[in-house]
């Protein structure tokens, strides 16, 4: 039995540089590099099942060589099963058919000597792959950032790394400098953070999951300077927000700045006595302030709600409290966001969250009334999360049924969504999104 590794590692290169998902590339075998090149090439894995089929594929073809004894294909046999898992032509025992006359080979004794990798398993590929230890992960503000312990609570061991505005976040996973993005969407005070609803449509990434964090707020100073002494206080709007009353109590002056530790770093660096900042304690120890004020929120209970961002999309399952976010616009007229939402009160599908948000492209919509001549109607976009997985019938259906009704052309139907996401013309945007248990409030379940 012979094999020639020179060749497996050409074979393996172009992958590398593939799309690969980050899930498995960097911690499994070769195999699962080749298992994500495939559908590029030939692009035949649109979907979760024909993923799955491959890797079953690529399992069975492992298990099959080990049980013949076959040494020498152990480990590199199903890297070529897998790329060429839609044509397969490939003869076992035949290592020339495979790399071609001239390439080099090893004999089975030297083999021996190898460290081969391990073949993946169906087992490898339905755990949840990795817990954030050597991922990268950007979040939007400077350490000591709210947003920074999101990324570390999403995603242990991370690296997390800072990005100066959340559009950078979004690039940053998109031009695989960094493997996630952890960025807020909600905040239990301040409400919805609009910039992140508008800039997930314009981006190209998946909803992976969501973290919740307890945010506590502290009023920062330098050392020795006192509450009475400050003309102003700087922060992150929404952290602002949060502390509405007790800023309104000290009477000073705020000013908006990118994120809350940053406010505290640009006091530190100015060394500006009559300025203080809403931050983190942690922020506090990063950059020398003192905590004048320790929990200046309006509320205990002050929580933000983060989204964990990534190139691939999860496969939904049932076996765990899934989420799935969609956003959808519809025809003026009485009635057409109950009907819409009407679809899952009937399957007892609960939402947890609605938005609406102007349609930029097109803000203003004239409709034409026989009565009263034309009128202008703001335009709107509608996010709706509820709480179903896409594996779970009801919430096809319940999708289906919203499908149905938005194609539907009369007076009070609803109109198809035609949003620039991914490229794509979609009418409907289904982003899943792995859940945390409500009842637990901020027990992450789901976490990839
Ligand atoms: O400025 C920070 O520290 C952030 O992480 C940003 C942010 C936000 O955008 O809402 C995150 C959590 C808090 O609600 C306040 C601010």
């Amino acid at each position: 039995m012979t094999l020639c590794p020179g060749s497996t590692v050409r074979a393996l290169e172009p992958c590398l540089t593939g799309f690969a998902s980050i899930e498995i590339s960097t911690s499994a075998p070769y195999t699962s590099r080749i298992l994500f090149q495939q559908p590029r090439r030939h692009g035949a894995f649109g979907d979760g099942c024909r993923w799955r089929e491959c890797c079953a594929l690529v399992g069975s073809m492992s298990r099959s060589s080990s049980s013949k004894g076959s040494g020498g294909y152990l480990g590199y046999r199903p890297v070529l099963a897998a790329q060429d898992a839609s044509s397969t032509q490939i003869e076992e025992g035949n290592p020339e058919q495979i790399w071609g006359t001239n390439a080099p080979v090893v004999s089975t004794t030297e083999l021996v000597s190898l460290t081969l990798p391990k073949p993946l398993s169906i087992t490898d590929l339905a755990l949840p792959p990795r817990h954030g230890s050597d991922l990268r992960v950007a979040y939007q503000g400077v350490p000591g950032a709210y947003s920074e312990a999101a990324a570390a609570k999403a995603y242990p061991r991370c690296e997390a790394v800072p990005c100066e505005q959340f559009e950078a976040a979004f690039q940053a996973v998109e031009l695989w400098l960094v493997d996630r993005a952890v960025l807020p969407i909600e905040n239990s005070l301040g409400g919805s953070i609009h910039r992140n609803y508008d800039l997930l449509l314009r981006h190209r990434l998946h909803i992976v999951g969501e973290v919740q964090l307890a945010i506590h707020h502290c009023l920062l100073a330098l050392p020795g300077v006192k509450k009475e002494e400050l003309l102003r206080v700087v922060s992150h709007p929404q952290a602002l927000a949060q502390c509405e009353q007790g800023l309104t109590k000290l009477g000073v002056a705020r000013e908006a700045v990118d994120d809350t530790a940053g406010a505290a770093q640009f006091i530190a660096a100015h060394k500006l006595k009559d300025t203080g900042a809403v931050a983190s304690a942690r922020a506090a120890e990063i950059y020398g302030l003192e905590i004048l004020v320790d929990g200046l929120q309006d509320d205990l209970d002050n929580v933000t709600r983060f989204l964990m961002l990534a190139r691939e999309p999860i496969i939904p399952r049932t076996d765990r409290p899934f989420k799935t976010s969609i956003v959808f616009t519809l025809e003026e007229g009485p009635g057409v966001l109950f009907k819409a939402l009407a679809v899952f009160a009937l399957r007892e599908i609960n939402l947890t969250k609605i938005e609406s948000r102007p349609q930029r492209k097109r803000p203003l919509r004239v409709v034409d009334d026989s009565n009263n001549g034309s009128a202008k109607y703001f335009d709107y976009l509608f996010y709706v999360d509820f709480e179903a997985s896409m594996a779970d019938l009801r919430a096809q259906n319940a999708l289906g049924h919203l499908q149905v009704s938005l194609n539907k052309d009369d007076s009070n139907g609803f109109r198809v969504c035609h949003l620039p996401i991914a490229g794509d013309n979609c009418s409907i945007v289904v982003s899943c999104c792995g859940a945390f248990d409500v009842k637990i409030r901020s027990k992450v379940l789901f976490v990839h």
